[in-house]
Parts: C-alpha cells; sequence; structure tokens
C-alpha cells in the first residue's frame, strides 16, 4: 500500500464523525449511523485505489451501502485493499450524549484481514509493555499480574476495561477477586481496546465479549500500537457454528493478532464523535467545527494525531 493512503483515509473518518455529531444527544441512534455510513462511502471514492468491504454494515441485502463484497474507491489503479468499516463504533453513545464513539476503519491488502462474521467474539487487549505476556487461554487472575509485572506496578493499581454486560459477571468477579480495578462501559469496545495501548489513559487490559467485526478493526490498531490482540469466535446458534466451520475456523481456536490480519501493511484511522480518554469529539464552533482523529500504520508504526478545523462556509457537502 501507499503510504499517502494514510493520510486519505483519515479524511473518511473526519467526514463521517462530522456528520454523525450532528445527531449527538437526539436519541437517534439509527438517524447517526446513517449519516457516517454516507458520508463515509462518499469519501471513499475520492480515494485512488480499489477497496473491497470485508467487514462492513451487513450483507447485501440488508445494508444500503458499506456492505461486505461492496467496492469503494476511484477503481482506476492504485492499490488494491481489504476494507472493514465501522461507520459510527457506539450509535447508542451517540444517541445518549456520552463518552466514546468514533468513527473507524481499516485497511489491509486484499486478502489480509479475516472476514469476521457478524457474531460474538471473547476478547483479550494490551498494550507493547505487555505484549507475548498475556494469554486468552490462561486466567483473568495471572493475566492481570502478567500486566502488573510488565508495567511494573502493583496489582491493585491495575486498570481493566471492559463491556458492562451481565455476561462478564465471571470476569468481574475474578478481577475484584484479584483487587485491581475496573473501568466499565455501556459500549465501544474498539475505543476501550486502544486505549490499552496508551499511557495516558491509565487503562491496561481489556477483556471480555464484544462483536467480532469490531475485533478485527481493533486488532489493527493493536498491531499498528505494537500490542497484543486474542481472540475467540462465540457461536450463538447452530448456523453460526456452520459459518464459522465454513470460515475453516474451529470455535474453540484462539485467533492471533497474525489470525486477524496478516503481514505489516495495514493502516486504521479513527476519529473521535464524542470525547474519550484519547480523543476530543466533534465540536461545532459556528462557521467552523472541530475534528481529533488517531491514524496509525503497521508497517512503519507511525502513529499520527490530527486535529481538523473544517471550515462549515467552504463545507464539503456532508457537513450539511
Ligand atoms: O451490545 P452487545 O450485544 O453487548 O455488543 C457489544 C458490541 O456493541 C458495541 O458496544 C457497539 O456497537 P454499535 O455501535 O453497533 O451499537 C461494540 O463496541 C461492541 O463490540
Amino acid at each position: 500500500m501507499e503510504r499517502s493512503l494514510t493520510m486519505e483515509v483519515v479524511r473518511v473518518t473526519e467526514a463521517a464523525a462530522i456528520a454523525s455529531a450532528k445527531w449527538m444527544g437526539l436519541g437517534l441512534k439509527e438517524e447517526a449511523d446513517d449519516a457516517a455510513t454516507t458520508a463515509m462511502r462518499a469519501l471513499f471514492d475520492t480515494i485512488p485505489m480499489h477497496g473491497t468491504v470485508v467487514i462492513g454494515e451487513g450483507e447485501m441485502d440488508e445494508a444500503p451501502m458499506l456492505y461486505i463484497g461492496e467496492e469503494l474507491g476511484l477503481r482506476n489503479g492504485g492499490p488494491s485493499v481489504d476494507i472493514a468499516v465501522d461507520p459510527l463504533e457506539g450509535t447508542n453513545i451517540v444517541a445518549k450524549g456520552t463518552n466514546g464513539a468514533i468513527t473507524v476503519l481499516a485497511i489491509a491488502d486484499r486478502g489480509n484481514l479475516l472476514n469476521a462474521p457478524d457474531m460474538y467474539m471473547e476478547k483479550l487487549a494490551v498494550g507493547p509493555e505487555s505484549k507475548g505476556l498475556v494469554d486468552i487461554d490462561k486466567s483473568v487472575t495471572e493475566n492481570l499480574q502478567a500486566v502488573a509485572k510488565a508495567k511494573n506496578k502493583d496489582i491493585s493499581d491495575v486498570v481493566a476495561i471492559l463491556l458492562d454486560r451481565p455476561r462478564h459477571q465471571k470476569i468481574v468477579d475474578e478481577i475484584r477477586a484479584a483487587g485491581a480495578r475496573i473501568k466499565f462501559i455501556q459500549d465501544g469496545d474498539v475505543n476501550a481496546a486502544i486505549s490499552t495501548a496508551f499511557d495516558e489513559t491509565g487503562i491496561d487490559i481489556m477483556f471480555g465479549t464484544g462483536g467480532a467485526p469490531e475485533g478485527v478493526i481493533s486488532a489493527v490498531a493493536l498491531k499498528c500500537l505494537g500490542g497484543d490482540f486474542q481472540a475467540r469466535l462465540i457461536p450463538e446458534d447452530e448456523a453460526q457454528e456452520l459459518r464459522c466451520e465454513k470460515m475453516g475456523i474451529d470455535v474453540n481456536q484462539v485467533l492471533y493478532l497474525e489470525d486477524l490480519v496478516k503481514g505489516d501493511d495495514a493502516i486504521f484511522a479513527a476519529t473521535a464523535v464524542t470525547d474519550s480518554e484519547l480523543l476530543r469529539g466533534v465540536q461545532y464552533k459556528g462557521e467552523y467545527c472541530l475534528t481529533h482523529s488517531v491514524v496509525m500504520r503497521a508497517k512503519t508504526g507511525t502513529v499520527r494525531f490530527i486535529e481538523g478545523r473544517h471550515s462549515i462556509e467552504k463545507k464539503p457537502r456532508y457537513v450539511k
């Protein structure tokens, strides 16, 4: 992939964030998601590449755009890439006006992203210091101890982040018994996974089960950041089990970083819609609006934080 794609794709997440932020706090999650999807699609088609959506809004018959298999980009030359999108990660967050919603995408050379089906995935994410020391097959306590040792802190200072869901009660009990701390989130486990790799967030490890598509996107980010992400698909019925089988995935198999995103050429971009530990959300300032994004590339390990100031007068059509 060409390095210029790194800067191109951040325009896509910026546009999606600007569009969906218009719906912040209005209680309308579908509308916020549609706005992000429409803007993302329009901007993708300005980029000199030939992309195919491998993780998107659903199959063609259930999603009008950014569906799996949709082709994007100018398609007149340029690299052939796999695209994973979550136009609005945290639809409820935007509807409720709370923290942690992002617009997010990942791209990689064709064939390099796991085409994860829309089912649950058990996830474990850590930053670079703990890479190689945690193991999804080990107990929660052992992983917390490993992170404490890697970061040279007491286990009582280790902060785990996880979705606030009844299905996580066993993990919660074990974290409490180990004496570590929990930061619960209502939604948005891509943002949570990334936060483990940035010291300033104060978050050390992410546990729990969330969406598999979000897991692949998180894995790209952790690969760029030198962290680790391990996972396991959790099919809920026979149809989902069959889907895993068709993909050649044994449901007991651990999916390591290299299984989720192959090779070292992958790019991740996210723009905050609402505030989070890492990025400030979109702010409308009358004549202009501000965006805050992070974009990173696995091949070089470069991580860029980008503040955008977008004129509303000279606005691209997605600001309307
Ligand atoms: O709400 P569930 O079923 O526990 O699913 C968890 C998944 O939903 C999210 O919280 C938000 O997803 P949406 O943006 O599609 O609403 C993800 O971050 C997470 O992976």
